[in-house]
Formats: C-alpha cells, structure tokens, sequence
C-alpha cells in the first residue's frame, strides 16, 4: 500500500538547507495498522505530508495505494483520506451536509453522497448530532467527524496526523475505539502518527520510529522492547552500603538504596541475582520487574528521553 525508497525533503530556509526527511524505505502492507512515532522535529509530518501528494520530495520515489506521488498525485488523492493535526469541517453547515458536500467533492452523486454519509455517522456515533453545526461539537465530536470526513470517498489508506492529540483520555479511547472499529469494518490500512506511546504500544501491529529525518526502529512494539530495550529489574536494600555492593554485583551504580538495571529477560533472571545477593550477606527490602517502554526503547537507540520537549506520555 506504500512503498517508499530514498525519499528525501530539504527545506530552503533563506541560505541555509533544512533535511527534513532523509532518505527513508518504507514498505506498509494493505489492512496494517502503523503508528509513526519521533520527537518533535523528527519528520513525522513532512514524511506524511509527502506520501499524501501535500509536498513534493526533494528526491526519492513513493508509490502509495498503487500510484506515484510525483507523477500521479490526483490518483493517490482519490484513494486515500487525510486527517490532518487541524479541524477539517467548514462552520456553515450541519453535520450531516459538510460530509455530503465533501462527498460531492469527490464525484459521489447526491444519493450516493447522502447514504455514505448516513453509513459514516453511524460508524462513527455521530448520528445524534447530525443536525448540529461542527463549531458546536467537543473535541473529541469534532475529531470523529475529520476522521468520517477523511472517510467519505471509501479510501483504502487513511492517514492520520496525530488523532487523538489534545482530547481527554475519554475522548482518546473512544477515538481508539472508533479508528479500530472502522478498520474491522472496511479494513482500510492505517497509517498514523501519535506523541502517546502507550497508545502506539496497544494498539498499533507495528511501530515506525523516526529520528533526525531517519527511520531507526520498525517492529512490533513487543520485538522493538524485546531486542533493543530489555526489561529493568528494580531493588531496594536496607542501607546505601548494602545498595552499593549489590549494584556492583549487577555491574551498575546505586542511587541511595535503589539498585535498577536491565536484562534481556527480568523474570528469569530476578531469582539468580537474589541468590547471589543473599549469598553475599545482602538483605533486600523489595524486589521488582518491569516490562521496557517504547520509551525505553528510543532512550536505547539514541540516549534521549521521546517524552523530552513536553511530549505528553
Ligand atoms: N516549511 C518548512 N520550512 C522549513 N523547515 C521546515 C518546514 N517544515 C518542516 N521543517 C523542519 O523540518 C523538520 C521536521 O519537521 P516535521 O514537522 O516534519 O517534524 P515532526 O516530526 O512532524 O514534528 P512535530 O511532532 O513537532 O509535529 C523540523 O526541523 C522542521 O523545523
């Protein structure tokens, strides 16, 4: 459904060149759900921007749903949806009639325009407010209503730029709730961009990492943890002392009594360790495992935090 080699994008900033985006392979395969995850500045939207025939790139090549991004942009454009970071919806007409009237943008007939619309407002729980106006709806309303209005020509890929941003965690499970629900409908293939890791983690079959213009990671959230994070295993004794001369036994340093580090697998490793402490005269206080975040999994790849820059989490 997308198939992205080299694809580049340099911006032209006064005399200075900004790349944006460089040189990326992408391969997504019809009915994936893709969560494409960066910091800010990363190049998540120029990526999108680019794929959805928005911004033209500087080089490299991208076929999605079957057609060039260069040389047939109107073809992609007739098969995919965007739902960019802003509201989509005019203010002037209900509900119901801005998705007929984006319907008619698309060359459906008025019938046809009209049934989709029904069929979307009740994919989306949007029929009891049909007949308001989008500037009287909540957040998360409004959001549902971008994403029928992304769907109104039956796309086979729809993008979204960050869907659930801004909404109350409410909202962002309903929204979950509905971007899964139509992909079980139509299965139409995802590709989506968050700043919420826990999001990514749970609900995408696959996690695109970008950095600095460059994809670094691509997997299952479970393979990412797996090969690049590792599971921490956290200690506590009851003196610094004790602390001190468990950590080196684990081959870290303490934090007052805390001992933390990772191992491939904390399960199987936990009950060694606490034999080799108690056979050193240690006494721990409390011991725990933990499963490695998609955050643990960027810290690994690059030494930064994806939560730095007031990313929410
Ligand atoms: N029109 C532009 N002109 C100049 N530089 C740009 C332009 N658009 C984006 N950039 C730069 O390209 C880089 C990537 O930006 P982009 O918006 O793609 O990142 P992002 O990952 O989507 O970030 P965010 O999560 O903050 O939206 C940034 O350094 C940004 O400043």
């Amino acid at each position: 459904m997308i198939h992205a080699r080299g694809l580049t994008r340099v911006f032209k900033v006064k005399k200075e060149s900004v790349t944006a985006v460089r040189g990326i392979d992408l391969d997504v395969a019809a009915g994936q759900l893709v969560a494409f995850l960066g910091p800010n500045g990363a190049g998540k939207s120029t990526t999108l921007r680019m794929l959805t025939t928005l911004l033209p790139p500087t080089s490299g090549t991208a076929m999605v749903a079957g057609h060039d991004v260069a040389k047939s942009p109107a073809a992609v454009r007739a098969r995919i949806g965007y739902v960019g970071q802003r509201n989509s919806a005019g203010e002037n007409f209900l509900v119901r009639d801005e998705l007929i009237t984006q319907g008619r943008c698309y060359d459906l007939g008025a019938r046809q325009a009209a049934l989709r619309a029904d069929e979307l407002l009740e994919l989306l729980d949007l029929q009891p407010l049909a007949r308001r106006k989008p500037g009287t709806l909540s957040g998360g309303q409004r959001r549902r209503l971008d994403i029928a209005l992304g769907l109104i020509h039956r796309p086979d890929l729809l993008f979204l730029d960050e869907p659930s941003t801004g909404l109350d965690p409410k909202s962002r499970a309903e929204i979950w709730e509905h971007i899964l629900r139509l992909r079980e409908t139509y299965g139409t293939t995802l590709f989506l961009t968050t700043h919420y890791l826990e999001e990514a983690d749970n609900m995408a079959e696959r996690v695109v990492i970008i950095d600095n213009g460059l994809i670094i990671a691509d997997g299952t959230a479970g393979q990412l943890k797996n090969d690049l994070a590792g599971d921490h295993i956290t200690i506590t004794t009851s003196t610094e002392e004790q602390a001190r001369r468990a950590a080196e036994l684990a081959g870290t340093t303490a934090e007052g009594t805390t001992v933390r580090f990772r191992v491939p697998n904390a399960a199987a490793a936990l009950p060694d360790y606490l034999r080799t402490l108690d056979g050193s005269g240690i006494k721990v206080t409390t011991a725990e495992t933990a499963r490695p975040t998609l955050d643990d999994v960027f810290l690994a790849l690059t030494g930064r935090s994806l939560t730095d820059d007031d990313i929410p989490t």
